[in-house]
């Protein structure tokens, strides 16, 4: 075990010290393309400034031939396309590198680092099962980092995506001050967990609840009946957002593999947003705009939360707004609103004139 007072000790001699907070960038669409396909690579450019994070995939997707290929791709992205990754860029620049058992995962970590470490933010590392791959990552990026030179430690996400690491949760988020964040990785966990399902997020039809029928007659039982779907990803996304919110850390629904079902990846993503995640993986270019929106907070919602914040002064008590109580709880939950409106509007200036629209429309109705 580390102790308490180590936590924060650079993991090799000549690495940069830890963080000790994680910046908090806009990360509402986590965009992947695989670095090896010249059409999707040669989009890249074109996409900074307009998407919030770009993801070079390594890992699956990526035909086991290209492996090299996309890592080579990926390099050279991040050393030549200006405005994307380092401090202050206007898209950061992520990847995820191989799974932590393949041959190719040494390679990825060592060149990456080694090659475009300066302009990478975050290293997402798929199928973390326990506080040990985090701690063998940890050291490794350390050493990289030592031998690169680098002065800004990278950060580490890790994708929740087997039983094992949905069981170990908590302590992946507790492993290094690295953790930036957890994505759920629906398509490996239903197969690890040997869900009976073969779609890459999302719900299904068959995972619902039936109103009880009128009696026990067969009559009854055979009536037409109301049943709702019901979402199969509810319980592992609110015990991700938990061990996350836990450590001061970001969680995030993963892929959405209905590319042209846009309302049922809205839905799900919105979902996602109001358990308390802050972005979604976007796999094709139309989910961008969907995970942007979506992880946005309302302008409605925002001017609602500073009018509440305002009624609330000092910020005890309770007070009438509408026929509805306000008092501290209900406070704090529009100060996450306001800050997190705040954080994006610091860096999408269109929302922010949405915003400034809404709170002038709602001052002038007051
Ligand atoms: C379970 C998991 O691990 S999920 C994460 C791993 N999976 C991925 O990363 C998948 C990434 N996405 C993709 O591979 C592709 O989007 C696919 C295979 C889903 C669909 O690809 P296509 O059939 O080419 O889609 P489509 O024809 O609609 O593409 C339209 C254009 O967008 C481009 N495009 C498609 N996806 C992307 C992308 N992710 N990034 C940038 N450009 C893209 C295409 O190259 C095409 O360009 P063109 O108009 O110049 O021809
Ligand atoms: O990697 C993502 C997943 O859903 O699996
Ligand atoms: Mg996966």
């Amino acid at each position: 075990m580390r102790p308490a007072r180590d936590f924060f000790a650079p993991l090799a001699v000549g690495a940069p010290p830890p963080l000790r907070e994680i910046p908090a960038r806009p990360s509402r669409a986590i965009h992947f393309f695989d670095p090896s396909n010249e059409k999707m690579a040669g989009k890249v450019p074109g996409m900074v400034g307009t998407v919030d994070v770009l993801l070079g995939n390594l890992e699956d997707a990526v035909k086991a031939a290209n492996k090299e290929a996309a890592r080579e791709g990926l390099v050279r992205i991040a050393r030549d396309t200006a405005g994307l990754g380092g401090e202050g860029a206007a898209t950061q620049l992520w990847t995820r590198v191989n799974a932590l058992d393949s041959p190719w995962v040494l390679d990825d970590l060592t060149r990456l680092v080694t090659a475009a470490g300066d302009r990478l933010d975050v290293i997402m590392v798929p199928k973390v099962q326990g506080a040990e791959d985090i701690h063998y990552v940890d050291r490794l990026l350390a050493q990289l980092e030592a031998k690169a030179g680098l002065e800004r430690p990278l950060m580490v996400h890790a994708i929740l995506e087997t039983a094992r690491g949905m069981a170990n949760v908590e302590e992946i988020c507790g492993a290094s001050p690295r953790m930036q964040g957890l994505s759920l990785g629906p398509a490996d966990l239903a197969a690890d967990r040997r869900m009976k399902t073969t779609r890459v997020g999302g719900g299904h039809p068959g995972y619902l609840v039936r109103q009880d029928p009128a009696d026990g007659s067969a009559e009854a039982i055979a009536a037409p009946r109301t049943s709702y779907q019901q979402d199969l990803w509810h319980y592992t996304i609110a015990r991700m957002v938990d061990a996350c919110a836990m450590h001061g850390i970001s969680a995030y629904y993963g892929p959405f593999g209905d590319i042209a079902d846009t309302v049922a990846c809205e839905d799900q993503f919105r979902n996602a947003f109001l358990l308390g995640c802050v972005g979604a993986w976007s796999l094709h270019p139309k989910q961008v705009e969907i995970a942007h929106r979506v992880f946005s907070p309302s302008p409605e919602d925002v001017a609602h939360a500073r009018r509440v914040v305002a009624a609330m002064g000092d910020g005890t008590g309770a007070v009438m707004l509408d026929g509805k109580m306000e008092d501290d709880a209900s406070l704090k939950q529009c100060l996450v609103m306001v800050e997190l409106s705040e954080q994006l509007a610091a860096a999408d200036p269109a929302l922010a004139e949405r915003y400034a629209a809404a709170q002038a429309e709602q001052e002038a109705s007051a």
